[in-house]
């Protein structure tokens, strides 16, 4: 498998299954996008924001429903495999993304797995196992959550220097010389992480820096 990224933004997002894995689908995809959740019971409180149905659809009702919601994604988790299935069949044949909670492989063209992830905005880490191994990804995902420590702050960092630099006309290839060199700072990564900088100076110091020596670098 090889992973993507996919925004949300403006799109529903349709849950079938209300325990603790479709509840934590839901709150995963409502960070984003419209949820709808629906199942007979809500056996978890954690749903985010999603919109609860109750309903205990058959499987020859699973179509109608998402033609009803329009998803962009359609996620089975349920507890009854034949319902599941029927999720994933209505899913495809309508040729939408479907999110099988209840299967390590065997996917069809469409399918596809939520990896454990990892946030500091803008910067995302996706961990996954090709399924063998989620109680592993969620372990890494703890391990690696400290070691991105203000990399959304880099980034942030990264986005303003690119820009002032692009608006002094330094080369394509100087840029990528000074932003390689800023991404590889214990220095810069020490005062993002302690918070003794937002950057400005950072980008200040190498304006100041580049300028002065005519911007070739030497
Ligand atoms: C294929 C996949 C499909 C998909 O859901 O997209 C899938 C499938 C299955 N999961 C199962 C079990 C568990 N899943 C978790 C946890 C997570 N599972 C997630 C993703 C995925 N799970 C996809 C593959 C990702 C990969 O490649 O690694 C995470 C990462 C993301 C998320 O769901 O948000 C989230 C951690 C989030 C976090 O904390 O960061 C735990 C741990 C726990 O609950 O504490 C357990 C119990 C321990 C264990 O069994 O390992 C079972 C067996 C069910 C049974 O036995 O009945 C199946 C089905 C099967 O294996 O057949
Ligand atoms: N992908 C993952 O991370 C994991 C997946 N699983 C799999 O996901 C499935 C769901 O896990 P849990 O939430 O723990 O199970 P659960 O049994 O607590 O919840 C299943 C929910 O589905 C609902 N449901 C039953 N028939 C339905 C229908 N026709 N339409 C809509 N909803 C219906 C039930 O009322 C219940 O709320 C498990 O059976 C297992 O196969 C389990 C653990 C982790």
């Amino acid at each position: 498998m090889i992973p993507l990224l996919h925004d949300f933004s403006n799109a529903t997002v349709l849950v079938f299954g209300g325990g603790p894995v479709g509840a934590r689908k839901a709150r995963r995809f409502a960070r984003e996008a419209r949820v709808i959740v629906i199942s007979p019971a809500f056996t978890d409180r954690g749903f985010g924001t999603a919109e609860l149905i109750r309903a205990s659809p058959e499987p020859g009702e699973i179509g109608a429903w998402i033609d009803r919601v329009s998803p962009a994604l359609v996620v089975a988790a349920t507890d009854d495999e034949v319902v599941n299935d029927a999720v994933n069949e209505a899913a495809r044949d309508r040729g939408l993304l479907v999110n099988r909670a209840d299967r390590a492989g065997g996917r069809e063209p469409g399918g596809v797995v939520v990896p454990a992830t990892i946030r500091d905005d803008p910067v995302v880490v996706s961990i996954a196992t090709g399924g063998t191994a989620p109680a592993l990804s969620k372990h890494l995902r703890r391990e690696l959550e400290e070691s991105i420590d203000g990399a959304g702050s880099m980034a942030s960092l990264c986005r303003r220097l690119r820009s002032e630099l692009k608006s002094r006309d330094v080369s394509a290839n100087r840029r990528r010389e000074i932003v390689t060199d800023v991404v590889n700072s214990p220095d810069v990564w020490t005062a993002l992480r302690s918070g003794t900088s937002n950057g400005r100076q950072v980008i200040e110091d190498v304006l100041e820096e580049e300028l002065s020596d005519g911007g070739d670098g030497a």
